[in-house]
């Protein structure tokens, strides 16, 4: 193999068939496009939260999403209605923030996948933790529900109210507090949006020590809230390490200042843990102090082809023993995501045209097109995986140097069939819009049914494959990518339209599955309302139990989120 092969630059290789010299071909990829912002149904004013995610919205014109308390068996709990004299009072805490424009509602009533529609009649928006104390100090005092919401882009269903829950929004709370240029350490008011955080933290040398495809509307405080995994959770861990403080309001408008910065604090329980993944069901997190790693000086990502998923895997362990320190993020997809991405986004794929496959829903193997219309034998494809590499370090040279000799290693073995290499800014990010938009492309699909699972990452595909058989052709299509490096597996199916025969044979048998494995439910979306009802496949009745005692102890009226995150009582 070339040693130059990772240079700096845009390169594209591909192994001549069953040859172990590579031989370099160069080809431009121009077809790439940006992930596009959009425009806020708030207007545009400067106060206006934005509410975009990641290239894509909730169009008002998109159907209408049936209500929640309709499509689910789920009955409201005797909580208070909202009257007059609450309106009166919430306008004297935050005069001209309280919403009732049932249009402006519209959009936080609903969850950006548009699956789930709560019916509040009321948005707060503070500004201030005083705000949020004396909002909820009221709600407490009048048994009214409350719904925290920051930038709505959950995966289950826990931003948005089931029933008329109030909606106390973060969007306004967005002030960087501090930034300690020598620590990384970074303060900041919940509602910050996680791009802007990234943005201000890096122009000072450092980076958010989580990335995700909502980056562009997610909110840190309901990243915090939710726990949220992310794409470089392989490198920096979970934010159970990454957080060093919080502030937060308890249900009955208590501020519980816990805003350390300290790295090391060993003074008794260590509260802040229990709101991280909480999902606003024990207080609403008004603060976080975070620690933010250096920025990396030499970021290079490969996209590769694989022609088996024990390829990805073998793949992955020889990563590790090669790029040890310098691996960032491993993540996979099959080749039924890549067509997802090319043909309902357009972007253009970096390696082997996967439109030249298209699966079959029986059997899961895949045909050429042309001769899946006139003859039926199956043709093996050659890539149906693929995995993104990112590196992450000091020294451009001592990386291309690993990278190559990683590259050398997966592609004589035939690990590897096919790829490319980006170290340039916007070609990495191009690289990455092809895994971080896989989701977007889902919905563009039909009704998709989410599960987000931790499995031993040998058995991971497993279930993808099993799922296939299984529906046959009720479901359009049956993927599974996600982030390989942390043994988290994003298996999605998409059907038309919500049918209850497609649901019914996918659960309980994902959850059954899983917890024969003894893996999660949910490794990082968290419970929200969707999956709340799933949580004893991954923890025993004693961990329940003492799940609801603690819900109990710190929101003894269940103010806060209800119907999220703990199973229904009996
Ligand atoms: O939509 C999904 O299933 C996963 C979304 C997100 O966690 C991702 O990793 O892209
Ligand atoms: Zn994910």
């Amino acid at each position: 193999m070339a040693p130059h092969l990772v240079q700096p630059g845009w390169r594209f290789w591909r192994q001549a068939a069953c040859t172990l010299g590579a031989s370099v071909q160069h080809r431009t990829w121009a077809g790439v496009s940006r992930i596009p912002r959009l425009g806020s149904p708030w207007g545009a004013t400067a106060t206006s939260p934005r509410v975009y995610r990641s290239g894509f919205s909730t169009s008002p014109r998109a159907p209408e999403v049936m209500l929640t308390r309709e499509r689910y068996p789920v009955r409201r709990l005797p909580f208070s209605v909202v009257s007059g004299e609450d309106l009166a009072a919430f306008e004297r805490i935050v005069p001209g923030r309280v919403i009732t424009d049932p249009e402006v509602l519209e959009a936080s009533n609903v969850d950006w996948l548009r699956t789930v529609r709560g019916s509040s009649v009321l948005l707060l928006r503070p500004r201030t933790t005083e705000e949020v104390s004396h909002i909820l100090r009221h709600c407490h005092e009048r048994n009214l529900a409350v719904n925290p919401q920051g930038g709505n882009t959950g995966m289950v269903g826990g931003s948005v109210p089931v029933f008329d829950e109030i909606i106390l929004s973060t969007a306004l709370m967005n002030q960087v507090i501090s930034f300690h240029d020598m620590s990384g350490t970074l303060v900041c008011q919940a509602g910050c949006v996680l791009e802007d955080l990234s943005r201000h933290v890096e122009e000072r040398g450092f980076v958010m020590p989580l990335d995700l495809g909502a980056k562009g509307s997610c909110h840190i405080g309901g990243n915090v809230a939710t726990n949220a995994g992310g794409l470089r959770f392989l490198r920096y861990g979970s934010l159970h390490g990454t957080v060093l403080g919080l502030e937060v309001v308890l249900a009955d408008g208590t501020v519980l200042n816990c805003l350390s910065t300290l790295r090391k604090d060993n003074t008794g329980y260590d509260l802040k843990q229990l709101f991280i993944g909480s999902e606003g069901t024990l207080g609403v997190i008004t603060a976080v102090s975070i620690l933010c790693p250096p920025k990396p000086r030499a970021v290079s990502v490969a996209f590769l082809s694989c022609p088996g998923f024990s390829e990805v895997l073998q793949t992955f362990s020889t990563c590790k023993g090669l790029l040890g320190e310098i691996l960032s993020a491993y993540e996979f997809m099959d080749a039924e995501c890549m067509w997802l991405v090319t043909h309902h986004l357009r972007l253009a794929s970096p390696v082997q045209d996967p439109s030249r496959f298209i699966p079959d829903q029986h059997t899961g193997r895949r045909y050429h097109v042309a001769e899946s219309v006139c003859a039926s034998e199956p043709v093996d494809p050659e890539s149906p995986f693929y995995v993104l590499i990112e590196t992450s370090g000091s020294r451009a040279g001592h990386d291309a140097e690993k990278l190559n000799d990683f590259l050398e290693q997966v592609l004589s073995s035939g690990l590897v069939t096919d790829g490319t290499v980006a170290t340039d800014h916007m070609k990495v990010k191009a690289l990455w819009a092809l895994r971080e938009r896989i989701s977007e492309a889902l919905s563009r699909d039909g009704y998709v049914y989410k599960y987000d699972l931790s499995l031993p990452t040998e058995r991971l595909y497993d279930l993808v494959t099993d799922l296939r058989a299984r529906l046959g052709p009720r479901a359009k299509h049956v993927v599974g990518y996600g982030h390989l490096g942390d043994g988290n597996l994003h298996l999605n199916v998409t059907s038309e339209a919500f049918s209850p025969s497609v649901l019914g044979a996918l659960e309980p048998y994902v959850y059954e599955w899983t917890a024969e494995q003894r893996g999660s439910v949910s490794a990082e979306h968290g419970l929200g309302f969707k999956k709340r009802g799933v949580l004893g496949y991954s923890k025993p009745p004693e961990a329940l139990r003492l799940m609801q005692q603690l819900k109990a102890l710190l929101d003894p009226k269940g103010i806060l989120n209800p119907y999220k995150t703990l199973p229904a009582q009996a």
